[in-house]
């Protein structure tokens, strides 16, 4: 009997078939990308790692490397900072000399002459340091200048796409934090509001969460046993008494970064004004005893509004002038006392209303 199709005709068919079938999957594949709205920013993700890792790897094996990481560990890899790209150091500190002293003994050393310290396993770097204050104290400052000054990798990590239910597979990408430092080392994970992240067990924790959390603690806890290992977390927290107990322990190394006593506020003050025009009636050790409760971060709000002042004053003054007659910035005049009262006054009224500073005597201006 003849068969009802020619060889030809079930060639074209399954040629036909195929092409359908191909273009349906792409189309859906398609399809799936545009509802997915991360997938523009993992795209960008992934670009920016590969920027960073390629720099990172100044022996020309960046493409190597990269092919080594897992799309997670590319993920995370979005978040790496180039020590070179980290603008803060020492000096952008001022008033913690004896924190950063104690720092850089405890942490940095062991990093850069870890030959020194080779023979005991007691003065390895610590695996988990947490630094804890007030808000706008300096805490990052220190963690960026620690990072830069050590010369090692810095993960800033950002906590909340561990979280994202968009992103998914939290635990991979958990994991891939531990995996990716490890590959790169020497590395700081640094986790700021760690107590948000880390915070006591309860009963009432998300399953996913409390998953999280134990895997997380056994992943770190596979750091403090390798010896050759150079990572380090650094978690930074207002609140350290949220802090499970179970990270406190694995954070052997703290350092509280308190809120500024007078003799810090004025050397903060001298700092953020060191390369500001400031007129020659500014008195620091005024400003620095006038801000009882002021942070580091408060200070430099003040001084920049103050600094606004004086444009705000040009402008008035000059409103109806045209604008070829003048050159703005040899007419402005410096920064005055008047202008750091004025602004103390405004940021000590606001700070009193939302309950952050207790009632002081407001200055009057002469
Ligand atoms: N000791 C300091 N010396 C110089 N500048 C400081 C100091 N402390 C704070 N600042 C200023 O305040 C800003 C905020 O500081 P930083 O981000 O380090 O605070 P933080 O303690 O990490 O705050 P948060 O807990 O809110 O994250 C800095 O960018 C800097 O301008």
């Amino acid at each position: 009997m003849q068969s009802a199709f020619s060889k030809n005709e079930v060639i074209g068919l399954v040629v036909r078939l195929t092409l359908v079938s191909a273009v349906a999957f792409l189309s859906i594949k398609w399809i799936m990308n545009q509802v997915d709205p991360t997938n523009k920013s993992k795209k960008k993700a992934r670009q920016r790692a590969e920027e960073q890792l390629k720099r990172l790897t100044s022996t020309g094996n960046a493409p190597l490397i990269i092919e080594k990481l897992n799309d997670y560990e590319m993920m995370i890899a979005a978040h790496l900072v180039h020590p070179q790209d980290i603008k803060v150091t020492w000096s952008s500190i001022a008033g913690l000399e004896s924190l950063i002293q104690e720092l850089r003994e405890t942490v940095i050393l062991p990093i850069q002459r870890k030959e020194l310290f080779a023979d005991s396993q007691l003065t390895t770097a610590p695996k988990g340091v947490l630094l804890h204050g007030p808000p706008g104290c300096g805490k990052t400052l220190i963690a960026k200048a620690t990072a830069r000054e050590a010369g090692t990798r810095f993960i800033n990590l950002d906590v909340s796409i561990l979280t994202d239910k968009w992103y998914g597979e939290s635990q991979k990408l958990a994991a891939a934090v531990f995996t990716l430092a490890v590959k790169i080392q020497p590395c700081i994970i640094f986790i700021d509001e760690i107590d948000s992240f880390l915070r006591s067990r309860t009963s009432s924790d998300h399953e996913a969460t409390a998953m999280m959390k134990a895997q997380f603690m056994s992943l770190w806890d596979g750091l403090i046993t390798d010896s050759n290992c150079t990572v380090i977390i650094m978690g930074a927290t207002n609140r350290p008494q949220d802090l499970d107990k179970a990270i406190l322990r694995r954070m052997p190394a703290t350092f509280h970064v308190p809120m500024p006593n007078t003799a810090q506020r004025r050397q903060i003050v001298g700092l953020i004004l060191e390369n500001e025009p400031v007129g020659p009636d500014v008195n620091m050790e005024a400003i620095a005893k006038l801000t009882e409760g002021f942070s580091g971060s408060d200070l430099r709000e003040l001084c920049r509004n103050a600094s606004l002042y004086r444009v705000r004053d040009y402008l008035r003054n000059h409103i109806e002038e045209s604008e070829e007659d003048e050159v703005y910035h040899d007419a402005l005049r410096p920064i005055s006392m008047e202008d750091l009262k004025f602004s103390f006054n405004k940021m000590r009224e606001g700070k009193v209303q939302c309950g952050s500073l207790q009632l002081q005597t407001r200055i009057d201006l002469d």
